[in-house]
């Protein structure tokens, strides 16, 4: 049979089939055509071995409102729709810069859900009625699966699509970075192009960084199971320009979560910082910014520098004011570090989830040891001074290149000089001129060659200064032994000291006497 045959044989098919449903609709009385159709409904119900389940585009309890759960399978088959449907949609999604694409009506895609197979259509309705109560339209989606995976869909597979579309939703949200001033949060939107293909460092370092970040975004159901707050510390610490700000930033963008760069020497009080930490909802991050700046060992805040200076001030001007100034400070100071541990601890987990802290510093020697220790800090991220590994990446990002003659010598020097990756992206920057890679390698030679020399002559000032420092101590030293002789002969002279008489009784003898006795005699 030829194509051409095939289709006039369907085409003559379906023109039967309509005449016979007109036949039907016509002819026969209204109350046999409904007791045809539930028995045909249930005769096919029993050979018919799939459900459907129909998702409307109006909410029934909102008037012209989209329901959730249709937005939410939209969103959820955004992906999938513009891989398989042959006519899709496109429209801005709220809160997103970028285009969401979805499936034209009559399209149907294919999901899989632990191994199980299922469609989704979408369909439409056309009301004759229309209305402005009724709206002509009325667009759905229809689940359609295989009866025996029924508890699966209705169980897992529903809560599925709804964390599915929600993650999506977050992901394609455009972030917020919030700060405080005082006991207010506010913010603009999170522009910062951090991300962790543009972060330089050991690659492996990376990789496991990212994968701990991604674990932590879906172990939901692991930290409901073992009892704990879905929460997890990081402590990230290294020089200056070593890229914890670029990390936190990558963070974000990584995960879809909003920052909150809380900054602890403008709240007043505890109380006031659980009231900032309280509205921090789901899916954020944290930050506290050079946290041995903000909350000193004691854990009290410290005085900025600028306050130092003008305290200092104060008391040369007038030294009975002290006291008072005193007085001040600690009215000043009620921040403590363990109040921000214990409400991070406490309760305040409990009142939400997928949360991360992130503390930064520069000195993690002198951070308190009851902030770094395990359950708080969950992991501790060092980003150091740029190794090769980690050029490797910056020259791939500013020069797009992946090697180079140079990059021998600079393997030497960065081995030997110690560059925060800060200032060898500085150097890589590309001429602007040539556009040549070897001018931005040469500067940054010649800038690691800078370095390593006023490394040296700073490590020749240090063992100087530690040489003459040894001598002054040891002169120090010979100067006590000379002296300590004089001074015990001095101390006999003057002590009384113990003598045994002939009789054996103990007797306090003046020495000096004894000494004088001997010489009379
Ligand atoms: N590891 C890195 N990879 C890529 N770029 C980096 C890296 N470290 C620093 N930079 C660049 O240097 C600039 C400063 O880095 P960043 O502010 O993240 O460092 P930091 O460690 O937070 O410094 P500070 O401790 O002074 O706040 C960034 O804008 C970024 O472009």
């Amino acid at each position: 049979m030829t194509p051409k045959d095939m289709f006039a044989n369907l085409g003559s098919i379906i023109t039967g089939l309509m005449f016979a449903w007109a036949m039907f609709q016509n002819y026969f009385p209204y109350q046999l055509r409904k007791n045809i159709e539930k028995y045909s409904q249930r005769v096919v119900r029993f050979v018919y071995p799939y459900i459907q389940i129909r998702f409307n585009e109006l909410d029934g309890q909102r008037f012209f409102s989209r329901s959730d759960a249709y937005i939410a399978i939209q969103t959820y088959l955004s992906s999938s729709s513009s891989t398989q449907a042959k006519k899709l949609k496109a429209d801005i999604a709220k809160n997103s810069k970028s285009l969401a694409l979805s499936m034209d009506d009559h399209e149907e895609v294919e999901d899989e859900f632990q191994g199980v197979k299922l469609w989704w259509a979408s369909g439409k309705d056309v009301s004759k009625s229309a209305s402005f109560w009724n709206p002509e339209e009325k667009r759905y989606y229809l689940l359609t699966f295989h009866k025996r995976h029924r508890d699966l869909i209705l169980g897992s597979y529903l809560d599925h699509v709804l964390k599915e579309s929600k993650a999506m939703e977050v992901r394609k949200r455009q972030r917020k970075l919030y700060t405080n001033n005082g006991t207010n949060w506010s913010h603009v939107i999170l522009k910062h192009p951090a991300k962790f293909e543009t972060i330089a460092m050991d690659p492996e370092k990376k990789k496991e960084i990212m994968d701990d970040l991604i674990a932590f975004s879906k172990a939901e159901e692991f930290y409901e199971r073992v009892g704990r707050a879905w929460k997890r510390g990081y402590l990230l610490y290294g020089p200056p320009g070593t890229g914890k700000s670029s990390m936190i930033a990558a963070m974000a963008n990584l995960l879809g979560y909003d920052l909150y760069d809380l900054e602890l020497t403008s709240v007043k009080n505890n109380t006031d910082l659980r009231k900032l930490l309280m509205e921090v909802p789901n899916k954020s991050i944290i930050v506290i910014e050079d946290i041995d700046c903000s909350l000193d060992l004691t854990g009290q805040r410290k005085k900025t520098n600028k306050k130092k200076e003008k305290d200092e001030a104060e008391e040369k001007k007038d030294p009975k004011q002290k006291p008072e100034k005193e007085e001040k400070d600690t009215e000043a100071s009620q921040v403590t570090l363990s109040g921000l541990l214990n409400f991070i601890d406490g309760l305040w987990s409990a009142s939400g989830g997928e949360r991360l802290i992130v503390f930064t510093t520069n000195y993690v020697e002198k951070l308190d040891p009851a902030l770094v220790r395990g359950g708080r800090m969950d992991k501790r991220i060092e980003l150091s001074y740029c190794r090769f590994e980690a050029f490797k990446g910056l020259a791939k990002n500013y020069l797009q290149i992946e090697s180079h003659p140079l990059f021998g010598r600079i393997r030497e020097l960065l081995e030997e000089a110690n560059m925060c990756p800060a200032d060898v992206a500085e150097h890589l920057m590309p001429d602007p001129n040539s556009g040549d890679p070897k001018f931005s390698l040469e500067r940054l030679i010649k800038g690691l060659e800078k370095a390593k020399e006023e490394a040296r002559l700073k490590a020749e000032e240090e063992a100087r200064l530690k040489a003459e420092e040894e001598a002054r101590l040891k002169a120090e030293e010979e100067a006590k032994k000379i002296e300590q002789p004089t001074k015990e002969e001095a101390k006999k002279v003057e002590q009384p000291t113990k003598a045994v008489t002939e009789n054996g009784e103990a007797k306090l003898l003046d020495a000096r006497a004894t000494e004088n006795g001997k010489t009379s005699q």
